[in-house]
């Protein structure tokens, strides 16, 4: 488990593109076999991926954690982004499909990952945060998810928002996430930018076409910087930061948040002709 600590706005401003991605992008947590955490003090956001093949993998809890078992004290959402799987908590298992998410609940103690073929296994992205009560372990399709369309073709942003877990949809005690498909030929992302000083997010960028990119933008809405993204990759984002991206091509993200409230629609938009 790798730590990712908090930065200032003033110590971003001053960051080389280094350093930049070396405090948020969360580049290697999808490797095969394998399950990968970073730990953000963002709201002690955990941020993993577990691509299980022959065998299952089981969700191990950390010495940093000082909890008996992962889920203690905290709760997880997981969205498959890879072919067909299941994961099995306390014995219940749950088909998921591409894009099919679960949400599990505080207490839970036996979180069991699987693929259904090894040759096309399936990726899950993991989002944890603490948690101080229990809801419901729940499977959720896309198909599930009312699915609401914004943007538009003239601006190339016309995308698809998925809402899973949010207060509408499975319930969580601060965890929000979901997703968004980007048509093709759209490429921005989250333009019109916004910010939301009461919750950090995180976008993992996938479907990223082979050669091509995204280009992450951060930062104070005055003091934009930005992190290529590659795909499976993801970005942590500040609270004070905007988290919004252009692509060389269409691609997707899973949008994740943890913090003072659970409203989506609490967001400080920023005019676009603020940005700097
Ligand atoms: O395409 C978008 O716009 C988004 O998906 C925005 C994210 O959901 C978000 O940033 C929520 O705070
Ligand atoms: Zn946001």
């Amino acid at each position: 488990m790798k730590v990712r600590f908090e930065s200032s706005p003033r110590e971003v401003a001053t960051m080389s593109t280094a350093m930049l991605r070396e405090q948020f992008l969360v580049g290697e947590i999808f490797k095969e076999g394998e399950i990968n955490w970073v730990y953000s003090h963002y709201d002690r956001v955990m941020i993993g991926g577990a691509i299980p093949l022959g065998n299952s993998i089981a969700l191990q809890s950390f010495e940093g954690l000082k909890a008996t078992y992962f889920l203690e004290r905290r709760e997880l959402g997981i969205i498959n982004i890879g072919g067909n799987g299941s994961v099995v908590v306390d014995g219940q298992r749950m088909d998921i499909q591409k894009l099919g998410c679960v949400y599990v609940g505080r207490g839970s103690k036996e979180v069991v990952f699987e693929s259904v073929n090894s040759e096309d296994p399936a990726v899950y992205y993991l989002l944890s945060a603490p948690a101080h009560a229990s809801y419901p372990t729940r499977h959720y399709s896309k198909e599930d998810a009312a699915p609401a369309t914004v943007g538009s073709q003239e601006t190339s942003n016309l995308r698809t928002i998925y809402k899973y877990i949010h207060q509408e949809g499975l319930q969580s005690c601060q965890l929000v996430m979901g997703l968004t498909v980007l048509s093709p030929g759209s490429v921005w992302n989250t333009m019109p930018a916004h910010v939301h000083d009461r919750r950090m997010e995180a976008y993992c960028y996938f479907d990223v076409a082979e050669g091509q990119r995204v280009m992450h933008l951060m930062g104070e809405p005055s003091e934009t910087r930005h992190i290529w993204v590659e795909n499976r990759q993801a970005v942590i984002s500040p609270p004070w930061s905007i988290h919004s991206g252009c692509g060389t091509s269409n691609y997707s993200f899973i949008w994740g948040m943890a913090g003072e409230n659970k409203d989506y629609t609490d967001m400080d938009m920023v005019a676009i002709p603020d940005l700097r």
